[in-house]
């Protein structure tokens, strides 16, 4: 390992160590994004509240700026970042304090590319999480952790399993779980999890269901189109706030049953079938 890559890791510890402790964090009732400038440094025009609860998403093109947005969240920015956003937390500007707080992480992120690097086995890990979310027996916290990624997951794993040795697909459904059962922060940001064999619908639910208001950057128009609302995002501002309508919800169940087509496509590729009958033959619901 060079020293590059030493310093890589102690970096990835001391953000997973940072994860450990955020423990507390105080109840957001309404999160407020306050436009900035775009990338012209033209004004963005921009009031957004945001309530525990609810799914947004956040499209537009390559560049756009997207990453941008959940990063101004992330850091709760104060004008402070190129796109001179300003966020308010229950109205006001958060204090300094909780800004830059490692106890009291106001924001989980879940991306593509977040691995573990912790030598630790998958209980262990969930049971020290854990241990600084509660007094007393984890045990069956651990248990209903793991046991929510399982079913999240395309392939199970158990709770000897190494963290390192989680496919990409199984590390994320871990990450969501303790997201949703185990960390305290109320706000999750989602930069992309479209290929990451997970169910991903599931894993929506199971962050609604504790509450928590989670912003989505996707491609997907499945994910989009699951959210209440979509910001859309082009040279670096939100030109435009999308409801989901209902006709967009009617056309979401059939996009649901095209993606069940593919998927079932797949599951015949994985399996080393060949894929020369009609399409409508291999569809479960077709049958
Ligand atoms: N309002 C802005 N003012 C100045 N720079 C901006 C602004 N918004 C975004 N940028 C910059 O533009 C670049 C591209 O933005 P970003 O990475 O957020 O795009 P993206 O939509 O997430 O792209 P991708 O879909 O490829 O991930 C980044 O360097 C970002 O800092």
């Amino acid at each position: 390992m060079d020293r590059d890559q030493a310093l890589a890791h102690i970096e990835a510890l001391a953000g997973q160590i940072d994860a450990l402790r955020s423990s507390s964090a105080p109840e957001v009732r309404v999160l407020t994004i306050l436009g900035g400038i775009n990338k012209q440094g033209q004004p963005e025009d921009l009031r957004l509240t945001l309530r525990p609860g609810e799914l947004v998403s956040v499209v537009g093109p390559t560049g756009s700026g997207k990453s941008r947005l959940l990063g101004d969240i992330e850091c709760l920015a104060q004008g402070d970042t190129p796109s001179g956003r300003r966020i308010l937390v229950n109205d006001a500007p958060p204090p300094p304090g909780l800004r830059f707080s490692t106890h009291q992480k106001l924001v989980a992120q879940l991306s593509q590319t977040m691995n573990f690097v912790m030598d630790l086995s998958v209980g262990d890990f969930i049971a020290m999480h854990a241990e600084c979310r509660l007094a007393g027996e984890v045990g069956p916290l651990v248990s209903q952790v793991i046991a929510q990624a399982n079913d999240l997951a395309g392939e199970p794993f158990d709770r000897d399993a190494a963290l390192t040795q989680l496919s990409g697909g199984q590390t994320r459904a871990l990450m969501i779980a303790d997201t949703a059962l185990l960390s305290a922060s109320p706000i999750v940001l989602i930069d992309e999890i479209e290929n990451a064999g997970i169910d991903r619908k599931k894993s929506l639910e199971l962050l609604l269901a504790r509450e928590k208001i989670v912003l989505m950057s996707t491609h997907d128009p499945i994910l989009a189109l699951l959210g209440d609302r979509r910001l859309v995002i082009r040279g670096g501002a939100v030109v435009d706030i999308i409801e989901t309508s209902l006709a967009e919800r009617a056309n979401l169940a059939a996009l649901e049953q095209l993606d069940q087509t593919l998927m079932a496509v797949r599951h015949r590729l994985r399996g080393g079938q060949r894929i020369d009958s009609p399409v409508e033959e291999m569809l479960p619901w077709m049958r």
